[in-house]
């Protein structure tokens, strides 16, 4: 059993010398981006009714699992796997760290997965950054959260790949705020492994949830509050998260 203290702390950090994704995607990817969404299609289902949905299940119990599909444009989950596996082929995608201040390191025994940010420049992550945008603004209407902005990463785990317990953001530091993360893989069966495992959020030992990573499923948590962990993975994994913040300008985690 584990107290809250003794959690690390583990954020993912952007590496600066990294191309920008959609400049590798743009370059390697040629006729293998397939077009995604048009016309009217392009309109994003999230209305007040599910807005007070999120909203409510993150004040009652600080996470919930979600169904994004019927509120993204059709194709777009297909789109982003896309792009996803695209970029998983290339440099684009680099080993994931953790970080606390300016300690930061690849250390293998915690997390294995793969990461390259998201841009918006690309079709697929200009109509997703619009849903994320109306679910920022949502949630601050409601839960005066004062979120500034986003960042999102696709993350990649192979075969044994894992993500140890950790917290997305140390309490109070008006950084990260709520974490979201959507997953991207089509028939995601049990023997796939790669859960994500939620704790409770007052006693990090308790299990109270298990999420499979299947395609439009998606976890909606308070980032400083909910333990979790991303179990051993025994087929590859596709992921994005996404952070909402209170900070304008990046503040050190
Ligand atoms: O992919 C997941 O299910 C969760 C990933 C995660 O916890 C993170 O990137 O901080
Ligand atoms: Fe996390």
């Amino acid at each position: 059993m584990h107290s809250d203290t003794d959690l690390a702390i583990i954020i993912p950090f952007p590496d600066p010398v990294l191309e920008r994704a959609s400049d590798q995607l743009e370059q390697v990817a040629g006729d293998e981006l397939i077009s995604t969404v048009t016309g009217a299609d392009v309109q994003p289902a999230i209305d007040g009714f599910w807005l007070d949905e999120l909203a409510d299940g993150l004040s009652e119990s600080a996470w919930m699992e979600l169904d994004l599909t019927p509120r993204l444009p059709a194709g777009l989950l297909a789109a982003l796997r896309n792009e996803v596996a695209i970029l998983d082929k290339t440099e684009a995608m680099s080993r994931a760290g953790i970080g606390r201040g300016t300690d930061l390191v690849k250390d293998r025994s915690v997390r294995r997965d793969k990461i390259a940010w998201l841009d918006g420049y690309s079709e697929p992550q200009r109509l997703l950054f619009e849903c994320f945008e109306q679910i920022r603004e949502g949630l601050n209407r409601r839960l005066y959260l004062g979120l500034k902005r986003f960042e999102a990463h696709y993350a990649t785990y192979h075969p044994g790949d894992f993500y140890k317990r950790h917290l997305d953001s140390f309490r109070g530091r008006a950084s990260r705020v709520v974490s979201l993360v959507l997953y991207l893989n089509e028939d995601w069966g049990l023997e796939d492994g790669g859960e994500l495992r939620v704790f409770a959020a007052a006693d990090s030992g308790q299990v109270v949830g298990q999420v499979r990573p299947e395609a439009g499923r998606a976890v909606l948590f308070l980032s400083e509050q909910v333990p979790h962990e991303v179990l051993p993975a025994r087929r590859t994994r596709y992921s994005i998260a996404c952070w909402f913040r209170q900070d304008e300008v990046p503040l050190p985690l």
